[in-house]
């Protein structure tokens, strides 16, 4: 039953921000009581800014859960501190620069994160030109190129696992329609939406294969699996690609249309139901959906709503099946 959402864990993105904001602040505070010991105060203020900026990035995200813009601030806060750290002391702080190199490729899609960091590291050539040898020079972009190359490698692998197990978690593998968890999740995010805004309707248009257990007694279950699929492209075809499409259970599946009113709702139910029965491969093995189609009534749980739509496609299928019905 959906009544409520889980409680929030964090995200990965989250938990990346707040490790390496705040292992910079706390780290970075001892330098910072050191440099206004030593009177050193360029560095002790920029130290000071490091930490006060950094910290108010961690506590803004431990508050708000909010991720995409912190995680630019703080990938462009880690180069520009330790870029004008290099600025104002020299050579001796260019180890700072493979921890910076190192948080970015974490902060910002791979690509992003290189031409960041070779901007940085043409920089640093530039403003330490005086003082690097050769030798120096070669050893710098040597090891700063091969961390920029690690750093790359590990984070676009990263990237493409985390939208893989993405997939994995939202998606029935059979069909590429949505699965059950994220058609639950989905719904509690419309229903947030509809309490807030009432004035942009939601849907639900809930859909029944027909006798599809004598389908599969006639055909055998491995076309049954084939109907399965094509039915789901046949109506992905037909929706907008603002409407989703989830499979319930079984040979039930579910359309959320956001922003759309009960009569286009009812147009669309039947266009569906219409485009089912007409589709050639479908109609050879006699296919037909039954549907009810439900509008999003204020301060319904999504099983409410769910259920008026599911109460809703059993009429249809009382009227014979191959009908559409409205809650
Ligand atoms: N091939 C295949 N069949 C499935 C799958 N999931 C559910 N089914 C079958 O769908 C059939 C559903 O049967 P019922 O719930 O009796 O409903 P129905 O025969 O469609 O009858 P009505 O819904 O009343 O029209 C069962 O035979 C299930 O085995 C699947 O992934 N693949």
């Amino acid at each position: 039953m959906i009544t409520h959402s889980e409680p929030s864990k964090r995200s990965i993105e989250e938990s990346i921000i707040l490790t390496l904001s705040g292992v910079s602040s706390v780290g970075v505070m001892p330098f910072t009581v050191l440099r206004f010991m030593q009177s050193d105060w360029a560095v002790a203020f920029l130290d000071l800014f490091a930490v006060l900026a950094l910290g108010s990035l961690f506590i803004y995200v431990y508050r708000t859960h909010k991720t995409e813009l912190p995680a630019r601030i703080l990938a462009f806060l880690s180069m520009f501190i330790v870029f004008v750290t290099i600025l104002l002391k020299g050579i001796g702080q260019l180890m700072w620069i493979y921890p910076a190199l190192t948080a970015i490729f974490f902060l910002l899609p791979a690509n992003i994160a290189a031409l960041y960091s070779i901007s940085i590291l043409i920089a640093i050539g530039y403003v330490l030109r005086e003082q690097l040898t050769l030798f120096l020079t070669l050893e710098f972009y040597i090891s700063t190129i091969a961390t920029l190359l690690f750093s790359y490698a590990f984070s676009d692998r990263m990237r493409k696992q985390q939208l893989q197990l993405t997939e994995l978690a939202t998606k029935d593998p059979l069909t590429d329609a949505g699965n059950r968890r994220a058609m639950e999740q989905k719904l509690l995010e419309v229903i947030a939406f509809q309490r807030r805004e009432q004035n942009f309707p939601a849907s639900l248009i809930l859909m029944d294969l027909d006798n599809f257990k004598k389908v599969n007694d006639e055909f055998g279950h491995a076309k049954g699996d084939d109907i399965l699929k094509v039915f789901v492209n046949t109506i992905k075809n037909r929706i907008r690609s603002t409407d989703k499409l989830y499979r319930f259970g079984g040979e039930e599946f579910v359309i959320i249309a956001e922003n759309t009113p009960l009569k286009d709702a009812i147009l669309l139910a039947e266009e569906l139901r219409s485009s089912v029965e007409k589709e050639g491969w479908l109609a050879k093995h006699k296919v037909t959906i039954s549907v009810g189609t439900a509008k999003y009534e204020p301060h319904e749980t999504a099983f409410e709503w769910l259920g008026r739509a599911d109460r809703a496609m059993y009429q249809a299928k009382e009227l014979g099946r191959n009908s559409c019905c409205v809650a």
